[in-house]
């Protein structure tokens, strides 16, 4: 089984926890795809959902294969949502935002009363951090607020490079909402929580990719099948 193969089977078992009635957010990046793709298949069978999506590529994915989108103004609350990861830690603590979307992609979260994580087995980690921590910033102030999670992160004992993320053409990278990322290289984050709280009281910080408390479950599939991660 590739990469690609695993992910697919991870979106697949977490397809069978979507009933007809329910309101779904979907995420954004290659394993959520896979989701939308089978999520497409079933709709097609007469399935009967409505979804948000989290990115502007997902949306365009699940409307041309004919899936009934809301918004959150319409449908604030949400069943279930369903997303990839980058990193799958202690507690289904995660770092998500290796595709630029982790602000939708939180809000979504936050609005669902659940929400499943679907990943191939390379993502579990036992501690947070070798995959940078994307964190979405202003692009006013970028400079003081680049310093002020410096001085967050040594405070925590962490440091490392972080990266203005920048497209292949060179061009810095803007998110969905109009933000850069700066991509935090601390290699290992012992307390997410502590990182995220001090993250939180920088003005110039939109969002972090650190989803703590969020996920209620994840897929995970490797070569010898899919496996089920639930809440400590
Ligand atoms: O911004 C992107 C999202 O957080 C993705 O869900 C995450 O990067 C995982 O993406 P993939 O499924 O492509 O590995």
């Amino acid at each position: 089984m590739t990469p690609d193969d695993m992910k697919r089977e991870a979106a697949r078992a977490a397809l069978a926890h979507v009933e007809s009635g329910m309101r779904l957010g979907l995420g954004h990046g290659s394993t959520a795809k896979h989701f939308v793709d089978l999520l497409g298949e079933k709709v097609r069978g007469g399935l009967e959902v409505v979804c948000v999506p989290a990115s502007e590529f997902t949306h365009d994915q699940a409307r041309d294969l004919g899936i009934p989108l809301t918004t959150l103004d319409e449908t604030p609350e949400l069943d279930l949502a369903v997303d990839g990861a980058d990193e799958i830690g202690p507690a289904l603590g995660l770092i998500k935002g290796g595709g630029g979307a982790l602000l939708r992609e939180k809000i979504v979260a936050s609005a669902a009363a659940s929400m499943l994580v679907i990943a191939d087995e390379s993502k579990v980690v036992p501690v947070l951090g070798r995959f940078p921590l994307p964190v979405e910033v202003i692009p006013f102030g970028f400079g003081a607020t680049r310093a002020a999670i410096e001085r967050i992160a040594a405070k925590l004992g962490l440091s490392g490079e972080l990266r203005l993320r920048q497209q292949s053409d060179g061009l810095v990278f803007v998110t969905d909402g109009g933000h850069h990322i700066l991509d935090c290289h601390f290699q290992q984050i012992p307390d997410p929580a502590a990182l995220a709280a001090g993250l939180s009281t920088i003005p110039g910080v939109v969002e972090h990719g650190l989803f703590l408390g969020l996920a209620k479950g994840a897929y995970v599939a490797g070569s010898s099948g899919v496996r089920f991660i639930g809440p400590a």
